[in-house]
């Protein structure tokens, strides 16, 4: 395993975007790890549409009111790809799913994984691969309010929120999983967040071998 990874390096990081007040983070964190694995894969950066998964993947997720990465993996999948962002552009709503135009680029996938829960070498393994989506326990007011540094908590009982990791390393010795997070470039570190790993907790800090995927695209 690298000693350090950071996809933000290689290229497979779009902008750091923000969800406003709509609770689309699992859009946010589907949409990113699809921009990392088909940067990965054809050496092209596009920023894909979250608005597409809000509007027309809209059985097993809501929308503004919640989903989960992996059905929106298999909707991506399912809908033979997602459109771009600039073709299908964020409107912080749900709105009607605009039918797919026939010019219209989309990128596609061809199926998705689940990390194994519980298993921070895990994580790390995918992640030295690509980008990851990551739920995480981010209701906390800490979570809310971190300004920087590599966190350790508090962190709210339960999964409610997703970002995508990007990257993992150390700082001052202590060693961290670097999130995207879709709260804007003025939130945490220009918009991520180091969460604190090597804890020992089975679960991760916040959770976050709770629940993470990723895309594959072959
Ligand atoms: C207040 C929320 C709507 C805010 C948003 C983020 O903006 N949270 C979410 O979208 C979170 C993300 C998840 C990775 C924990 N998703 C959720 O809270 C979703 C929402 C329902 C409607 C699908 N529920 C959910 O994750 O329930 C637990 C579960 C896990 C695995 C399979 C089934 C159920």
């Amino acid at each position: 395993l690298p000693w350090a990874v950071d996809w933000r390096y290689k290229g497979a990081v779009t902008p750091v975007k923000n969800q406003g007040k709509c609770g689309s983070c699992w859009a946010f964190s589907t949409v990113a790890a699809v921009e990392g694995i088909n940067q990965i894969t054809t050496g092209k950066l596009v920023s894909l549409s979250e608005q597409e998964l809000m509007d027309c993947d809209s059985t097993l997720d809501h929308g503004c009111g919640g989903g989960i990465m992996d059905f929106a993996f298999a909707f991506i999948m399912g809908n033979q790809g997602i459109h771009t962002e600039e073709d299908y552009p964020y409107l912080m709503e749900e709105g009607y799913c605009k039918e797919k135009q026939p010019d219209a680029r989309v990128v596609t996938i061809t199926g998705y994984e689940d990390v194994p829960e519980n298993s921070e070498i895990s994580l790390l393994k995918a992640l030295a691969h690509q980008p990851v989506s990551v739920g995480i326990a981010g209701g906390s007011r800490d979570f809310q309010f971190y300004k920087g540094g590599v966190f350790d908590g508090a962190c709210s009982d339960e999964l409610d929120h997703a970002v995508t990791a990007v990257g993992y390393g150390s700082s001052y010795g202590q060693d961290y999983i670097l999130m995207k997070n879709s709260w804007g470039k003025n939130w945490g570190e220009q918009g991520y967040v180091k969460i604190k790993r090597g804890t020992g907790k089975p679960e991760g800090v916040c959770g976050i071998y709770t629940m993470a995927s990723y895309p594959v695209k072959n």
